[in-house]
């Protein structure tokens, strides 16, 4: 087997000596190419696990490994396999301009000169940044800053690229090109992705995996695909009935909410069966149907569903 892109083996990270973990025998391999969405509520453990993987933070136990480089263990071979943007801190420096912040970052990564300015011009004019190259990073807009943290991230040509929140604070436009800048490195580059986010679109639209961490465990790791996949199991059913009439004790699942001239009995049914018992129900009281509509969850719902499991133990 390929050595994997990212391996973490039972990690764990206790603040506080007695404390409750933070991350708690956290692990999970992630094969080279992937873009992998790393998931949870707020306070699992993400931003924990990102900063032991990008050597800033130790672990109280456990390794991660990237590219088989314990991080650790061998830190400068691990340094040189990966480009980390962390959430909310500053990744580059306000006081530069783009342009000194790239050279700076590549020469810190080992880079000639040479290889840093060329690498540099590239990624500037990628991003739409070039004619701003020598403005001080400190009077860009948010997405601007975002965009040359990324750029200083991928400076040195990483395989690996760790991504905290990439998207959180960007107007529409910037997402956009953030979003389409991580689908390339991944379809066109071949890195390994691992994103943090709580914006549910980017996870569906860009990850190939989806980790889900919750009290500093894996509480769900799969292919995208096949997590959506296993709730579709569960559609949703919304019925309408014309006005507002009395209803008959609707079967288990669903609920009634008043419209402006409707009705509407909403259930998530595992079986469509149990619709068609709605609808023979609501047709014996004489009620009048306007609509039924069957919609698939999105990973908005999996991700709530996921969630809400876990707050109830
Ligand atoms: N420096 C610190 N000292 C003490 N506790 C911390 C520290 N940093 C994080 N924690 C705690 O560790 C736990 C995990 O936090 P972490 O930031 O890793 O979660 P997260 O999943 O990234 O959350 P969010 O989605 O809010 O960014 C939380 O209970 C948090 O309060």
């Amino acid at each position: 087997m390929n050595t994997p892109a990212i391996e973490i083996t039972g990690l764990t990270k206790t603040y506080r000596p007695g404390g409750e973990p933070a991350v708690d025998d956290l692990s999970l391999t992630v094969e080279p190419g992937t873009v992998i969405g790393f998931l949870g509520p707020n306070g699992a453990g993400k931003t924990t696990t990102i900063k032991i993987a990008a050597g800033l933070l130790s672990a109280t136990a456990g390794t991660v490994r990237l590219n088989g480089h314990d991080v650790a263990a061998r830190r400068s071979a691990a340094m040189a396999q990966f480009g980390a943007v962390l959430e909310g801190s500053r990744n580059v420096y306000w006081t530069l301009t783009a342009w000194q912040n790239l050279i700076y970052f590549g020469r810190l990564k080992g880079m000639t000169r040479a290889a840093a300015r060329s690498r540099a011009t590239a990624l500037l004019t990628e991003l739409d940044l070039w004619e701003r190259r020598d403005d001080t990073v400190g009077g860009f807009s948010r997405g601007m800053q975002q965009k040359v943290a990324i750029a200083a991230a991928l400076i040195a040509d990483p395989a690996i690229v760790l991504l905290d929140e990439p998207t959180l604070g960007l107007d529409v436009a910037a997402t956009r090109t953030v979003k389409n800048w991580i689908a390339e490195l991944s379809n066109d580059r071949g890195k390994t992705v691992l994103l943090t986010t709580h914006q549910l679109d980017v996870v569906e639209e860009l990850c190939d995996r989806v980790a889900v961490i919750r009290a500093g465990r894996i509480a769900t790791d799969l292919p995208t695909g096949e997590l959506l996949a296993g709730f579709r199991l569960r559609d949703t059913y919304e019925v309408h009935v014309e006005g507002h009439p009395d209803l008959p004790v609707l079967p288990a699942g669903f609920t009634a909410t008043a419209e402006a001239d409707t009705t509407a009995i909403t259930g998530r049914v595992a079986d469509p069966r149990e619709v068609y018992d709605l609808i023979d129900l609501l047709r014996a009281r004489g009620l009048v149907l306007r609509s039924l509509t069957q919609s698939q969850p999105g990973i908005e719902d999996v991700f709530l569903t996921l969630v809400g499991d876990a707050r109830h133990g």
